[in-house]
């Protein structure tokens, strides 16, 4: 099963696969500032949370690379703040972003006189990747466990968004749960939202579970009800970009219908998403900041324009399912059966 280089250390430069010009071309950029990979993540060359959280880890080692190629700075805490800053806010509702660049502000603050301070960064981002990875691949079993199976016929999982290896350091949250499950030899279809406006599940997720040769049919998102009102879904499984501390669910704008209408249909409804996701700090869904994008990003598709002019535009990327909507919460430390602020405080009791 593919894993991707969604975003890597390259010949001392970060390198990202460009995510907006896929499935039509497979081209990498690199980058070699903070900055610089802030704006890498604003126009969505990498996206879907883990994958931002690694991407920023790398942006952070880069940063101090280039500041120390004019002699270690005095204050490092100083030197890296303008663009370690411009980093931090460059997308507000994925919360790994945020936890990475805490993690890489960690080794900051432990540094002794005579640290190689750089080194020390790019193996702290190395290891949030690496962890990522294996994060993905130990929720992607206890996920794969929860799935419904059928003695004569294949198990249908529709999802939403990429939260595949192109969201994460690589193998993916729910599609690392699709990947567990073939991998463990479950008959899966998948059905893929096609997710407007940014189309992530037509061209991301369909191209990554095309690649590993899943059976995937796509759709557009407003056949999702009509579908399992049919019967012709079995499960829901999604990723998420922040799960507040009472379990509510930041996910891809179009996460909070389908999770109702599958409440609607007796249909499991799993968000699968590791620690780094869960933000502790954040009392509910209410209090998670949602970002609004470009309105382009809704009249127009790759420059050209379908909507009437003039017209007014909303573009929240994201909503929230609320906890009573999520059949469990699947990480790398365990499954939560209709998460509660109490159980998902006991994720990180040990
Ligand atoms: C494993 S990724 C989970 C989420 O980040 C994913 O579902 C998602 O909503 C991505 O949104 P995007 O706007 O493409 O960054």
């Amino acid at each position: 099963m593919s894993i991707f280089d969604t975003a890597v250390w390259h010949d001392g430069r970060v390198r990202m696969m460009d995510q907006r010009l896929l499935p039509d071309q497979e081209v990498y950029l690199e980058y070699e500032s903070a900055a610089a990979v802030a704006d890498g993540i604003r126009d969505m060359v990498v996206r879907g949370a883990p994958a931002i959280g690694c991407a920023a880890a790398y942006g952070f080692a880069v940063e101090a690379k280039r500041l120390a190629a004019d002699g270690n700075p005095s204050d490092w805490r100083a030197a890296l703040e303008p663009g370690i800053k411009i980093l931090r806010e460059c997308r507000p509702t994925a919360v790994n972003l945020m936890w990475a660049i805490d993690r890489m502000w960690g080794v900051v603050d432990a540094a002794q006189p005579g640290d190689d301070l750089p080194a020390k960064l790019l193996a702290e981002a190395h290891a949030i990747r690496d962890e990522d990875i294996d994060s993905c691949k130990t929720m992607g079993r206890n996920g794969a466990a929860q799935l419904p199976q059928f003695p004569d016929r294949p198990t249908v999982v529709m999802t939403h968004c990429n939260a595949g290896a192109l969201a994460t350091g690589g193998y993916g949250t729910a599609l690392g749960v699709i990947r567990a499950a073939v991998e463990a030899g479950q008959n899966i279809q998948v059905i893929a939202n096609e997710t407007r406006p940014y189309l992530q599940g037509a061209r991301l997720t369909a191209w990554e579970l095309i690649e590993d040769n899943v059976d995937t049919t796509l759709v557009t998102d407003n056949m999702a009800g009509h579908l399992m009102s049919r019967g012709e879904v079995d499960a829901v499984v999604v990723g998420t970009d922040r799960v507040a501390a009472n379990g509510d669910v930041a996910n891809k704008i179009g996460t909070y219908t389908l999770a109702v209408l599958a409440k609607r249909h007796n249909i499991p409804f799993f968000v699968a998403g590791p620690l780094s996701t869960i933000d502790r700090n954040c009392p509910d869904g209410a209090h998670i900041p949602i970002e609004e994008r470009d309105a382009e990003e809704v009249t127009h598709f790759r420059g050209q324009r379908t909507a009437a002019l003039k017209v007014k535009v909303r573009n929240p990327a994201f909503d929230v399912t609320p906890a009573e909507l999520v059949t469990a919460l699947v990480t790398e430390k365990g499954v939560v059966t209709a998460p509660t602020r109490e159980k998902i405080a006991k994720l990180f009791e040990s």
